[in-house]
């Protein structure tokens, strides 16, 4: 008897889960798992694209974080998956804003997260889902943002202790089966820079080094995404704050106008667990060799 697939994501803001991993949440919602998102902050601190929603931010009305859980609600649906989820519930740890500003300063930023509360909140989670495989971040969060890497700290030791009898409130034990840091292939990057040829006006191209990209050679698993391109791009829409994407769907842009490709695979790093590869020496499924789940290649 095959177990349902339960992969659980990681992430920081409303607006990562579809960034970094949105094909890779549409492609196993199509494929029958329970795909779970569990975000981290409501994203209070962000800036806003356009005039419509301008004075939610946060030295203005302050509102921005709750129009962002309707975006995040639109964003997992365009995905088919389920409702977001929160960390400690909606609205218990706020965005810590971008490296270097006061938001860290303020007592419910992420970054201030007692720790022993934060881990607790994360195993109550896993062990309510039980998922095999759980999703985190890279050490260096992607890009740096303090809440990414407070994210990147958390998660793994939350795996570690889910399966173990610490946090004894927090539900009985399970087994995480595999974890992985969602990354960005250099290569990959480096082909969808090289093949945008036209971007909106006011866009403009990074320069070299300026998006963070992992090397070749330390990523494991790539999940093919071309399916459901349309589903990422809707649900990128969905975050209309945070992100434009460019009429030609090959592109997007923040809040910074920097066009990034719309990648035709998510990547992926394997810290824990076993690696199923194939052929090709690289794994193309995050549920490969999980036992007693089946595995799409
Ligand atoms: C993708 C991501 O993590 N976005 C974060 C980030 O937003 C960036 C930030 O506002 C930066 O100053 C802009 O130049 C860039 O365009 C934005 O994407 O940091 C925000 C504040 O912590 C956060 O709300 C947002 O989700
Ligand atoms: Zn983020």
């Amino acid at each position: 008897m095959t177990e349902p697939q339960r992969l659980l994501l990681v992430h920081a803001h409303p607006d990562d889960e579809t960034i970094t991993t949105g094909g890779t949440i549409a492609h196993y919602v199509r494929a029958g798992a329970d795909v779970t998102v569990l975000t981290c902050s409501l994203g209070e601190e962000g800036e806003v694209i356009g005039e419509t929603w301008a004075d939610l931010v946060v030295d203005r009305a302050d509102q921005l974080g709750g129009y962002r859980i309707l975006e995040l609600h639109r964003a997992l649906a365009a995905l088919g998956c389920n409702p977001p989820r929160f960390l400690g519930g909606a609205g218990r740890w706020r965005d810590s804003g971008m490296a270097g500003t006061s938001a860290a300063r303020k007592p419910r930023a992420f970054v201030n997260a007692d720790r022993d509360e934060a881990l607790g909140a994360l195993v109550a989670v896993m062990r309510e889902l039980r998922p095999q495989v759980v999703i985190g971040y890279d050490p260096e969060g992607g890009y740096g943002h303090p809440d990414h890497q407070q994210v990147h700290s958390l998660v793994p030791e939350a795996v570690e202790v889910c399966g173990t009898a610490s946090y004894p409130r927090a539900g009985s034990p399970w087994e995480v089966s595999k974890f992985y840091w969602t990354v960005t292939g250099h290569d990959q990057l480096q082909s969808g820079l090289d093949a945008i040829d036209d971007i909106p006006a006011g866009w403009r191209l990074p320069v070299e080094g300026e998006l963070p990209s992992v090397p070749e050679n330390t990523i494991t698993t790539s999940i093919d995404i071309r399916g459901v391109l349309d589903a990422k791009r809707d649900a990128l829409r969905a975050h209309a704050t945070q992100v434009t994407v460019a009429p030609s769907g090959r592109e997007y842009a923040l809040s910074n106008d920097i066009a990034q490709p719309i990648l035709l695979d998510e990547q992926y790093v394997l810290v824990r667990g076993e690696l199923g590869t194939d052929a090709t020496g690289r794994e193309t499924d995050l549920f490969a060799g999980v036992l007693g789940c089946a595995s799409h290649h």
